[in-house]
């Protein structure tokens, strides 16, 4: 069956530090083998702990970085090139949100160009553009009066919707989520997942959702894979690995956070 996006067998290492001058570095593998996909409308929580890899997949997957081997398609397209054309072609349908809504969001532009920003590759025009920013703005319940505001005006949960309507401005199918609550307050978390999960079912998008906190991928997630070493070591329906997890590392993970 063909997966929406998929992730076949994803290698990443980088140069590691050598012993000494006349020792040659030996390069360090931080993913190892990795396959994932998530179909249609479906979430995909990505757990394991700190420096798993879970970064650098998402990262991968968006196209911000190359794997040294390994292959992604989108609806059966190889981009895994993230500087072919066909990523290029692809790129709109694969947006990303980041932990981080203030160092994501440019401080010194206002909502209106930051919200707009990935529609300059699309070729829409000034006033579809315009149109566009409004449309999303609305989606995520912010006012109009938004877009002429700075990133400063608003509140943590304020900023996380202007970096989601700036994923949403594309019409993507997928979304990667790296942490994309965790810098929030426990209350603005469960509004701004509820948003995405009501964003999900109006849109029928796909999420890959990166947390360390199992609450949260408890909340969102239809299936979770686990990744351990830069590898995937558990994959299934949330339910079942969080009910009955097989992999000591999940077992390590869901006991953590009890
Ligand atoms: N460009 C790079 N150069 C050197 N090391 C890197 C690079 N990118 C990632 N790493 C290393 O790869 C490992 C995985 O990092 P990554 O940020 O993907 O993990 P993570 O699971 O997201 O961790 P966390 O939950 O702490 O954010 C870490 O050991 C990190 O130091």
């Amino acid at each position: 069956m063909s997966h929406l996006l998929e992730a076949r067998n994803i290698q990443y290492d980088v140069a590691g530090r050598g012993t000494s001058l006349f020792r040659p570095q030996k390069p360090r593998t931080i993913l190892q083998d990795v396959s994932l996909h998530v179909d249609r409308g479906e979430t995909l929580g990505l757990i394991g702990s700190s420096g798993s890899g879970k970064s650098t997949l998402a990262r991968i997957l968006t196209g911000l970085v190359g794997a040294k081997s390994g292959l992604i398609f989108f609806e059966e397209q190889d981009i895994t090139s993230p500087t072919g054309t066909a990523r290029h072609r692809f790129r709109p349908h694969i947006q990303m949100i980041f932990q981080d809504p203030q160092g994501a969001l440019d401080p010194r532009q206002t909502v209106e160009k930051i919200v707009a920003e990935p529609l300059y590759q699309t070729g829409l025009n000034a006033e579809e553009r315009n149109r566009r920013v409004l449309d999303v703005l609305a989606d995520v319940a912010l006012p109009e009066d938004a877009i002429s505001r700075y990133p400063r005006e608003f509140s943590g949960g304020q900023r996380q919707r202007i970096a989601i309507a700036r994923a949403l401005v594309t019409r993507p199918d997928v979304i990667v989520a790296d942490e994309a609550v965790s810098a929030l307050d426990v209350s603005t978390q469960a509004i701004v997942l509820n948003l995405l999960l009501d964003l999900q079912e109006r849109h029928g998008l796909s999420y890959i959702f990166v947390s360390h906190d199992l609450a949260v991928i408890r909340h969102i997630s239809h299936r979770i894979a686990v990744l351990d070493g830069g590898r995937i070591v558990e994959t299934g329906p949330a339910a079942d690995v969080l009910t009955h997890p097989q992999h000591p590392t999940t077992r390590a993970l869901i006991n953590a956070s009890l």
